[in-house]
């Protein structure tokens, strides 16, 4: 009996700061995996994403974008990682946005391409191109002397072009089983959504605020019936940006863990116990054995 081809694969995702990455990755998984917000470099975790399809499965690496500043060991992290991330991927999407093409563009085409790892452009925000007809040359130009795997102009936000680029992404990926079974994903998920929840209301409260060096560690998470505990530590670098993010009388940090909560409640089906706490570790962006303390593996 013929059985369909199913192809599986690690598809790492690569772009410069704020060209939809994110965006991408939540529109593929389906669910709400990772932050979006325009500030630049909100993304610093090295995430999997995993999107499953009948045909195939993606394990996207969302990686940071890549970085020539290496001055801090947060900013060497992410070097790291985007370096890391090339090491056992079988494919790499290069997001870029409609109508752009910067010196960082070319430089990770040719990482990716000296890594000999096959790369798929994604020409995302075509939604915001004013003028269409610039598309078709800005293709051709992009394309000249390189060597994609494909070239998907995709609208990340309206989630437009994606099934024709999942079916190239799929094509770069070898013929195995799922790498990962649908259990596995909720239990591996949830706790690292819970902390984007509370990352994405810390945005939301603080705005331009937010101290730069904040960081959510998801201290617990447990099932206690049909209620889930969660403890999230706040990590900041210093006694005043603790209280920029507890606020007068606690004011801000309770509005955070309610808000937090209440999408934890409706993402995760079942009551949640929230407890949060901001704790001060001073310069611990520039100390790598915190960086690992706090997960932040290689
Ligand atoms: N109009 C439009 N906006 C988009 C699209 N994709 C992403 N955006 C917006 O662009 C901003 C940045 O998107 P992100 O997904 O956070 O970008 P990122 O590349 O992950 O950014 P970093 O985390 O900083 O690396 C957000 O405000 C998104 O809503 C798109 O296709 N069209």
């Amino acid at each position: 009996m013929n059985t369909p081809t199913h192809r599986a694969g690690h598809v790492a995702v690569i772009g410069r700061p704020n060209v939809g990455k994110s965006t991408l990755v939540n529109a593929l998984v389906g669910a709400k995996v990772s932050i979006t917000s325009s500030r630049p470099q909100t993304t610093r975790h090295q995430l999997l994403g995993i999107a499953t399809f009948p045909e195939g499965q993606l394990l996207l690496v969302d990686t940071p974008g890549i970085h020539r500043e290496q001055k801090r060991a947060m900013n060497r992290w992410m070097n790291r990682a985007a370096r890391g991330a090339l090491e056992g991927v079988d494919t790499a999407v290069l997001v870029v946005r409609a109508g752009q093409w910067e010196d960082d563009d070319a430089l990770a085409y040719d990482a990716l391409k000296n890594a000999g790892v096959p790369v798929v452009l994604v020409v995302n925000q075509v939604d915001r191109l004013k003028d269409k007809a610039s598309l078709l040359p800005y293709l051709a130009k992009v394309s000249a002397g390189r060597d994609f795997a494909g070239v998907h102009p995709i609208s990340a936000l309206k989630r437009s072009g994606l099934e024709a680029l999942v079916k190239t992404v799929l094509a770069q990926l070898p013929e195995q089983e799922a790498l990962y079974g649908e259990d596995e994903i909720t239990d591996k998920s949830q706790r690292f959504l819970a902390g984007e929840m509370v990352r994405e209301q810390l945005m939301r409260q603080l705005g331009e605020e937010l101290p730069y060096a904040t960081t959510v560690e998801i201290e617990k998470f447990e099932v206690d019936g049909n209620l889930l505990r969660i403890g999230a530590v706040i990590w900041v670098e210093r006694d005043g940006q603790k209280a920029i993010v507890i606020g007068k009388g606690g004011e801000r940090l309770r509005e955070i863990g309610s808000r937090s909560r209440q999408q934890m409640e409706r993402l995760f089906g079942s009551k949640v116990f929230l407890e949060t706490w901001v704790r001060v570790r001073e310069g611990w962006s520039d100390d790598e054995a915190a960086l690992r303390a706090f997960g932040y593996h290689d």
